[in-house]
């Protein structure tokens, strides 16, 4: 991954987070490039050596890689702007929201080869759940995008029909689980803790809880009901939860979330 050079068009949010994530991972600065219309809002990766630029097509050449993370209706636009400055063999990873692989052909020349990656915004402290979907890669280019991203966090293949799916639940989740972790630390300063405890102490579960799964592979509800006495207090506050629609409601807002990627 060290001999990759790296372009990243979108400095926003996500672009940034990747940056971060890249440098973390050991990439040397100088094997990235990251552009935004206004560069100075990234002085500080400047800073840390990587070339900021606002020009996109000067930006990519030399990529192997080129990273597009701009706001999805901008995708054409700015596709065509670097059109031009791509070369045969460059790979093209587009991070936008709904937009589909043949809309990416449509705009790209054919000798550029477009994947899609959905991480989420963790990816800065490499710790992103990425999923990618790569149908047009060989073998040996997906085996070099796994080991990039792999860098960054854990890494699916997918198949381009749930990118969406992949989207809402990986990429939104991260706002769905820090909501929870809020809501949490406002009941927690209820019961008597100050604010900044609450959260190291509901943070700290949570990341228990994760943990707890990753490492067993069991199912949540085996975990609970190892937490669950009978005649406890936790069955009261789980049930008590559900009664208020607790589970309804996170299904309901996935499949919000879902239906806004399909019907734009
Ligand atoms: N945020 C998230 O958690 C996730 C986002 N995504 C997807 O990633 C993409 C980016 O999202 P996000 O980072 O949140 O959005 P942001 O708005 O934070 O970032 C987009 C960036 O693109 C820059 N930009 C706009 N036009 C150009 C241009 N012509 N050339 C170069 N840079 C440009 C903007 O900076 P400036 O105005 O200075 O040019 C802006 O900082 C979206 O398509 C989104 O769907 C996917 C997964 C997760
Ligand atoms: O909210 C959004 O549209 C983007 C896509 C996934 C996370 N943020």
């Amino acid at each position: 991954m060290k001999n990759l050079n790296i372009c990243i068009i979108g400095g926003g949010n996500l672009g940034r987070a990747i940056a971060e994530g890249f440098l973390k991972a050991g990439l040397p600065a100088g094997k990235l490039v990251i552009t935004r219309r206004r560069p100075h809002l990234l002085e500080d990766l400047t800073k840390k050596g990587v070339r900021v630029e606002s020009d996109n097509a000067a930006a990519v050449i030399g990529a192997d890689l080129v990273i597009l993370a701009v706001k999805p209706y901008q995708a054409e636009g700015v596709l065509q702007g670097i059109r031009s400055s791509l070369i045969p063999g460059q790979m093209l990873a587009s991070l936008m929201t709904g937009v589909s692989l043949e809309s990416l052909k449509s705009w790209l020349p054919e000798t550029v080869i477009p994947f899609r990656v959905m991480p989420n915004t963790a990816i800065a402290l490499q710790e992103s759940m990425t999923c990618i979907s790569a149908p047009d890669c060989n073998d040996e280019q997906k085996e070099v995008i796994q080991e990039l991203f792999e860098t960054l966090g854990k890494v699916i293949y997918i198949n381009e029909e749930l990118m969406a799916a992949a989207t809402v639940l990986g990429a939104c989740g991260i706002a769905f689980a820090l909501r929870f972790i809020r809501a949490a630390t406002q009941g927690g300063i209820e019961i008597g803790f100050g604010a900044e405890v609450a959260q190291e102490i509901v943070a700290q579960t949570v990341k228990g809880a994760t943990e707890l799964i990753l490492q067993t592979g069991h199912h949540p509800e085996r975990e609970i009901d190892k937490v669950t006495t009978p005649k406890g207090i936790t069955i009261s506050g789980l049930n008590a939860m559900e009664h208020q629609g607790f589970s309804s409601a996170l299904i309901q807002g996935l499949l919000v979330s879902y239906n806004k990627i399909n019907n734009g």
